[in-house]
């Protein structure tokens, strides 16, 4: 199979070919459901704290726009759902080639035209990749936040701002040390949808706590462009590299609020 992607003929419907577990019972995205989600009073804020990293790379790996940092460098997540610290591996985008569609998740069936993954794993493991591999979901912990369309948002604009650097495929720029990952964030991490899911591409693993923003972020017109402009492997607008949602199978959607 030619490598995958999100075209017609390496698109998700193809993706279980090599990842038999697509058809699996945890898998993401997922529609978000009002009517079918519980409040948890349990479930407290998150905390998380990035340190700005000294050398990271913004990258094009063919199916997203990634910052990924060379090492780590003490930046993690704890609280919420989480009963261990997360520790930062990576974040990156999903978008649509208009404003329609882009998000992975779904909130009663509506998509947003982003949505941003930031990917931490386990500390329990000795590093990323056993993580992934530990069996169960507590593997990783993704939050996921929405994109909408609206004023330009500062924080992101040095990572927008490097996107006519990595328009091709494969290729990288290195992210300047300044850069304050902190700030992306909302100043409190109050309200998300919380359930145990997988990757959303392959390998799929069924590995995630999935942690979802109910407030979405704000981007401008002009940095929503700027992710259009980016070419995947086949020459062709990344935009589109999103999956649809999955069956939700006998999972329970928990969410912060009421
Ligand atoms: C075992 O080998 C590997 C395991 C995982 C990965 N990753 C790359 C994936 O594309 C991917 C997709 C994620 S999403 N859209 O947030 O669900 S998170 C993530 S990753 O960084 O974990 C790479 C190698
Ligand atoms: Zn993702």
């Amino acid at each position: 199979m030619a490598p995958w992607g999100y075209e017609k003929d390496n698109g998700p419907a193809h993706w279980h070919k090599d990842c038999p577990i697509a058809n699996g019972k945890n898998q993401s995205p997922i529609d978000l459901i009002n009517g079918e989600v519980k409040y948890d009073s349990g479930l407290k804020p998150l905390t998380a704290k990035y340190v700005p990293f000294s050398d990271a790379k913004f990258l094009n790996n063919g199916h997203s726009v990634q910052f990924q940092p060379s090492a780590g460098n003490g930046s993690e997540l704890t609280g919420g759902p989480l009963a261990v610290k997360y520790n930062f591996e990576q974040f990156h985008f999903h978008w649509g080639n208009n404003d329609t569609e882009g998000s992975e998740h779904r909130v009663d069936g509506k998509m947003y035209p982003a949505e941003l993954h930031f990917v931490h794993w386990n500390s329990t493991n000795p590093s990323f990749k056993d993580a992934v591999g530990s069996g169960g979901p507590n593997g990783l912990a993704v939050l996921g936040f929405f994109l909408k369309v609206g004023a330009e948002n500062a924080a992101l604009k040095p990572i927008t701002d490097l996107i006519p650097k990595v328009k091709d495929a494969g290729t990288s720029v290195t992210v300047p040390s300044n850069f304050d990952m902190q700030a992306i964030l909302p100043a409190t991490l109050t309200d998300y949808y919380t359930y145990d899911g997988s990757l959303t591409t392959p390998p799929l693993a069924e590995c995630v706590k999935w942690i979802v923003f109910k407030q979405p972020l704000e981007v401008s017109a002009a940095q929503m462009e700027a992710f259009r402009s980016v070419i995947n492997r086949d020459g062709k607008p990344m935009g589109g590299n999103y999956r649809p949602p999955c069956p939700l199978h006998d999972r329970a959607v928990k969410t912060s609020f009421k």
